[in-house]
């Protein structure tokens, strides 16, 4: 794809779940004092999940996050669950609880994808956030984290789905979603492949098949064709990298 580098994907392995979710908030955490000292906004992607909101959460109890300016950081989403606003499965719900409440964050700058409340169809709510990104002038995300099906799912992309394989738009309606709730809206892999950095969070036994046939490189899976331009990891626990 244009524009992707051809850098190695590297693979930071911690010791437990525990130990991945607090890495990976300071990295983001010191990522974002980085990029604001080198640039006036930044774009970063969260994701939903065990560990990505764990991960959230162990931002909101890091002492780096006072030194962030959060009127700059723009907040976006892989993937959302096509619900109800207020439901518990809203990932920017979770979001919301785990972190964002926290902050001192302009509304302008949290960037929700829609809920079935305000959309008729899911299609709609993709149409909506596709424009929301255009009319930021479709960022190369500066920071893109992405959870990991134990079927090498990231966002709403599921191997063997017709989303996957979804091109020429920023964010896609998916429907019989493998995982529930079936109906979702995701980013596309071009979307996603626009990002300077991707991190892929992982955790546990039952992510250990799908983390080795990705690291081999093993396209069937969405995971394997999660790519930043400048940066790939892949940040696991041990049990996680059993069968690499
Ligand atoms: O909407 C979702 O369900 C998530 O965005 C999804 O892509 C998640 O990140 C992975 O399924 C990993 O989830 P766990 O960390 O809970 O295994």
């Amino acid at each position: 794809m244009t524009g992707v580098s051809d850098h190695a994907t590297r693979v930071v392995v911690h010791p437990s779940a525990e130990a991945v979710t607090d890495a990976t908030a300071a990295r983001l955490l010191v990522t974002l004092i980085d990029t604001l000292s080198v640039q006036d906004r930044a774009d970063v992607v969260l994701t939903g999940g065990t560990v990505g909101i764990a991960t959230l959460a162990a931002a909101a109890r890091s002492p780096l996050a006072s030194a962030i300016d959060w009127t700059s950081v723009h907040l976006w989403w892989g993937d959302e669950r096509f619900v109800p606003a207020g439901d518990a499965d809203r990932n920017e719900g979770q979001a919301q609880e785990a972190l964002l409440g926290s902050l001192p964050l302009p509304e302008e700058n949290i960037h929700r994808m829609g809920a079935s409340s305000a959309f008729a169809s899911a299609e709609e709510a993709a149409a909506a956030y596709a424009d929301d990104i255009a009319a930021a002038g479709a960022p190369a995300w500066d920071v893109l984290m992405l959870g990991m099906g134990p079927d090498g799912h990231v966002a709403s992309l599921f191997p063997g789905h017709a989303g996957y394989e979804a091109r020429g738009s920023e964010a896609i309606a998916v429907h019989d979603s493998p995982k529930p709730p079936p109906t979702r809206v995701s980013l596309t892999l071009e979307s996603i492949r626009r990002a300077k950095r991707v991190w892929i969070v992982a955790a546990g036994a039952a992510k250990a098949d799908v983390v080795a046939r990705s690291l081999h490189g093993d396209l069937e899976l969405p995971a394997a064709a999660a790519r930043g331009t400048a940066e790939t990891l892949w940040l696991v626990d041990a049990e996680a990298v059993a069968k690499v």
